[in-house]
């Protein structure tokens, strides 16, 4: 993958007259792409490295290119947004052909993520995200609103974080800044180049979950090239599996890929494991969550534990005021609180809805509990599941129910 940092005009997003807010009413949502007929030859090289691609993609989608090494996937991305300027053929954005589209212009209208964020390390978090609102020459009071907003988006305090210098952070935080940056005008296509290579596997599977509900939130049309097959399957609507030249083998939904690999090609590709990863298919959101009790950090504990005790439920799951998870609390400890304490249990093991069983039950192994709380948009508690549903979903007879 030739690449290492994003240039400032390749960061991302809108027209000027984009919205400031990134919300379910007002967002920019998603529009489709079609690459037609279109070739990269790069000088000096035998081969195009991109040899006559037609490739739909649908607006709000969440589209991964996967292939081995070498076969083009960097180079289809970056024509999208014209970092690589394609040698023939056209690309329609949104209904408008952008191949003769000014590329700054373009630039700024689609998000562009690349690993560890890309970010410059001589700007703090908050200059890093107010770059495309600076070209924009957006005024310093929505700029800065929008800094924080986004921030917030991406699970960052702003007070916290805003003023920080990207070596300061985690390489997770670090992804996160660099996603908040190329959402920052409210662009409808993200361009994502392998965002979660640099990262721990742990914090793999937490942006992971983290762009599953940034997504359901916002959708955006996301292309990703990732090199990870199972990542393809758990965030992709489809996948396209690309061949030497970029050639679209196969392109397709998760389930019908491994159920139905096109050719020997496609199941080399995703191995012998297929059978497995259809495990991975069956997201939580496809069981049905315990709702519990719930309580709100300040309210009254007695009151609480009465609710918990008319339900049936010897937890309770406490909330902040904006309805995320904080820890499980006993009920019967609960009657003793005048008001609900807001502390954090670090340790709580919590899941997006669109996490896969297999992670599920990794998450309750790990933290030692038998059931994990599963949370929505902006990590809000949406109720939780029990082992035993998982298991029970997994035995033979339940693959093709659902419970
Ligand atoms: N700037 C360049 N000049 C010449 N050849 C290039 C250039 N960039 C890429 N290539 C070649 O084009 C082909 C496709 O490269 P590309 O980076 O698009 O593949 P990829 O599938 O993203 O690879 P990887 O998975 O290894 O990142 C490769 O053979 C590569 O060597």
């Amino acid at each position: 993958m030739p690449d290492t940092a994003a240039p400032a005009s390749s960061v991302a997003a809108a027209p000027s007259a984009a919205p400031s807010a990134v919300s379910s009413e007002t967002g920019t949502t998603g529009v489709a792409i079609h690459l037609q007929d279109v070739t990269k030859q790069y000088a000096g090289q035998a081969r195009p490295a991109v040899d006559h691609i037609d490739l739909e993609i649908r607006a709000g989608e969440m589209l991964m290119l996967v292939g081995p090494s070498g076969c083009g996937k960097t180079t289809t991305l970056k024509m999208i947004n014209r970092l690589i300027e394609p040698s023939s053929g056209r690309i329609v954005v949104g209904g408008e052909d952008v191949t003769t589209t000014n590329p700054d212009w373009l630039r700024r209208r689609i998000g562009y993520v690349i690993q560890a964020g890309g970010l410059f390390p001589h700007m703090t978090v908050g200059a890093n995200v107010a770059l495309v609102p600076g070209m924009l020459r957006w005024d310093k009071a929505r700029t800065a609103a929008r800094v924080d907003e986004l921030l917030e988006l991406v699970g960052l305090d702003p007070a916290t974080y805003r003023d920080r210098y990207p070596r300061e952070l985690s390489g997770g935080q670090q992804q996160r800044v660099g996603v908040a940056r190329a959402l920052a005008a409210d662009p409808p296509v993200l361009l994502m180049d392998e965002p979660f290579g640099a990262v721990d596997p742990i914090t793999r599977q937490r942006l992971q979950d983290e762009l599953l509900n940034l997504q359901e939130e916002l959708g955006k049309t996301i292309v990703m090239v990732t090199h990870d097959f199972d990542e393809a399957v758990k965030l992709g609507d489809r996948i396209a599996i690309l061949d030497v030249g970029a050639r679209v083998v196969q392109l397709d939904t998760p389930e019908e890929i491994l159920a139905n690999p096109a050719e020997d090609f496609v199941a080399d590709f995703i191995g012998k494991g297929a059978a497995l990863k259809t495990l991975s298919l069956t997201r939580m959101s496809d069981l049905a969550l315990q709702q519990g009790t719930t309580a709100q950090a300040g309210e009254s504990g007695p009151q609480a534990a009465a609710r918990a005790r008319q339900a049936g439920d010897d937890h309770v799951a406490v909330l902040d005021g904006r309805g995320r998870p904080l820890r499980w609390h006993p009920a019967d400890q609960l009657a003793a609180e005048t008001a609900i304490s807001a502390e954090v249990d670090e340790m709580l093991p919590t899941l997006a809805r669109r996490s896969t069983l297999s992670e599920a039950l990794d998450t309750m192994l790990t933290a030692s509990q038998n059931g994990v709380i599963v949370t929505g948009r902006r990590d809000a508690y949406l109720g939780y599941v029990t082992v035993d549903q998982v298991m029970s979903h997994m035995t033979p007879e339940a693959a093709g129910a659902s419970s």
